[in-house]
């Protein structure tokens, strides 16, 4: 994914919000996403439309350049869509965003290397005008612990393992009890060990706290492990391919990867990313 270059054609009055439901944390409505720079104009995003429900988990798997993480962008208020509309939580991303109801996790863990672990998670509160916490809302050193970092409170990034400096970043999305944590590809740099037992650490936290989370990844075991519902996009303009729901128990460990039903899905989940390649 690219922070670089020009901000997209934009239109000059807002679109509506998208509709939603009562229970609908995220509702996407005909987005379309176009990055005009000197050379060329690129539709990263083409009429996507879909909706996630409160508490849930979806996860985005497409292939490199189809627009998931141009999408995440678009929810957490950081571009604006060339044309259709999105609600989060019934807000606007921009309100949404303002209210502190959306937490992101990127690639890079993104921590100040002079600050401890629990400096980094504190960091939101001390900056950009930041309220105190809610009332009853974790505090950073809970925060630590549900990540399972307890005991690590004083250490600085240099001192813990990539996957530890990835869980202080979730800790510190978590951080004022967001509604949507929006995640861009958490786990790619990490090795398979640290990355499967995040993945279920990730599983556990969701359950505990009852975030809805949309995570992006190109893993198709990773997508199916985490997600209830897995959207697939396909390139060249991204769009959506397929909206598949996972259809496994709700507590799982890592051995439902050798089951009959996931295997089978797995196969569907290529297909159909073979087809939107
Ligand atoms: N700021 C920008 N300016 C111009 N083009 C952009 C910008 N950001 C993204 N794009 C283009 O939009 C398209 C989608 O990019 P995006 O990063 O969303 O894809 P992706 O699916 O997340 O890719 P990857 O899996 O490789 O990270 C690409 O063609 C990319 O070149």
């Amino acid at each position: 994914m690219s922070l670089q270059g020009q901000a997209p054609a934009r239109l000059s009055t807002p679109p509506p919000l998208a509709e939603g439901g009562p229970g609908t944390a995220l509702a996407c409505h005909n987005v379309t996403v176009r990055f005009v720079t000197d050379r060329r104009t690129v539709t990263a995003l083409e009429n996507v439309s879909f909706t996630v429900e409160q508490g849930g988990f979806m996860s985005l798997l497409g292939p490199s350049g189809c627009g998931k993480s141009t999408l995440l962008r678009v929810v957490a208020d950081l571009i604006a869509p060339t044309t259709g509309s999105v609600s989060v939580l019934g807000m606007t991303p921009e309100e949404a965003r303002r209210r502190r109801s959306l937490g992101f996790v990127f690639q890079d863990a993104a921590l100040l290397p002079w600050r401890t672990a629990l400096q980094n998670v504190q960091l939101p509160l001390e900056v950009g005008g930041a309220r105190g916490l809610p009332p009853g809302a974790p505090t950073p050193s809970e925060l630590l612990k549900l990540v399972g970092l307890e005991g690590w409170e004083n250490s600085f990034p240099h001192e813990l393992s990539g996957g530890m400096r990835q869980r202080v970043s979730i800790a510190r999305a978590l951080l004022g009890g967001p509604r949507l944590l929006l995640m861009d590809e958490p786990f790619g740099a990490l090795d398979e060990i640290t990355r499967d037992r995040l993945n279920e650490e990730l599983r556990r936290i969701w359950a505990e706290t009852g975030t809805t989370i949309m995570f992006v990844t190109h893993s198709v075991y990773e997508a199916m492990f985490l997600g209830e519902q897995v959207l697939v996009l396909a390139a060249n303009p991204g769009r959506v391919s397929e909206l598949v729901d996972i259809d496994l128990p709700r507590d799982r460990t890592l051995r439902i990867r050798e089951t009959e039903p996931f295997i089978r899905i797995a196969a569907h989940l290529r297909d159909c990313l073979g087809r939107g390649a």
